[in-house]
């Protein structure tokens, strides 16, 4: 079997609040493989956002190690884990949090352009994402001249810019009424599947769950296979 390209061995998360120290995570372990698409679920509060942060790069687990394309990022210095997280990991949230003074492509550009890539090579690249997205007919729109679901494909192409290994999505269509979220999850699954992306997804929403490649489940602060 192929190298997983993220391993979770065994994190923890610990809050303080005050004094007191709460346990969300523990002994939480997980293998990612490449194109393998996988939901999360748990009740509200049982830290699958946690989990997203923690194999995302934007926290360090109090325990454990994340280790992504082979590399330990538990023990790397900031920039490296900066590094890692730009190059080989894309972000969907619930809410799409595009730039609003920016258009589409504009916005699909951007992790293209912080990369470095040059402006012609990064336009074309995003229209070409868009253009997967069903959206070649929304390039110059911005944000707010999207309805909730091409806004939310817009994100999805965004987060693919920089061709990552992994996509780390939390309730991507949480905040799509049923018949939105089904078509937008439904390009999620193609594109991610064209490209060989291997996703984590955070959901509610047990029907999407039984669609992806596997279940886990945040269960005791830890997870469980279905
Ligand atoms: N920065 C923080 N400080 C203290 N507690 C936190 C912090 N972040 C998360 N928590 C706690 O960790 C627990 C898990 O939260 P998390 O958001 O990961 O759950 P979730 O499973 O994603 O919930 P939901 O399905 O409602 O989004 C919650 O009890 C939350 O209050």
């Amino acid at each position: 079997m192929s190298e997983p390209v993220l391993k979770l061995e065994n994190i923890g998360r610990t809050f303080s609040q005050g004094q007191e120290k709460v346990l969300v995570l523990e002994n939480v372990a997980l293998e990612l493989h490449p194109g393998e698409i996988v939901a999360l679920l748990g009740p509200s509060g049982s830290g699958k956002s946690t989990l997203l942060q923690l194999a995302g790069l934007l926290e360090p687990p109090t325990m454990g190690s994340v280790i992504i394309d082979g590399i330990d990022c538990s023990k790397a210095r900031d920039t490296k884990r900066t590094e890692v997280r730009r190059d080989k990991i894309g972000f969907v949230y619930q809410f799409h949090h595009l730039l609003p003074e920016f258009s589409a492509v504009e916005n699909v550009m951007m992790p293209n352009l912080i990369s470095g890539v040059p402006k012609s090579k990064a336009k074309s690249h995003a229209t070409e994402l868009l253009t997967r997205m069903g959206l070649e007919h929304r390039l110059s729109h911005r944000p707010a001249k999207l309805s909730g679901g091409e806004q939310q494909r817009v994100a999805i192409a965004r987060a693919l810019a920089n061709n990552p290994l992994i996509l780390l999505a939390d309730e991507p269509t949480g905040n799509l009424d049923e018949q939105t979220a089904e078509m937008v999850f439904q390009y999620f699954l193609d594109v991610t599947r064209d490209r060989g992306v291997a996703a984590l997804v955070a959901t509610h929403n047990t029907e999407l769950a039984s669609r992806m490649d596997r279940i886990v489940r945040v269960h005791d602060h830890s997870l469980v296979v279905d």
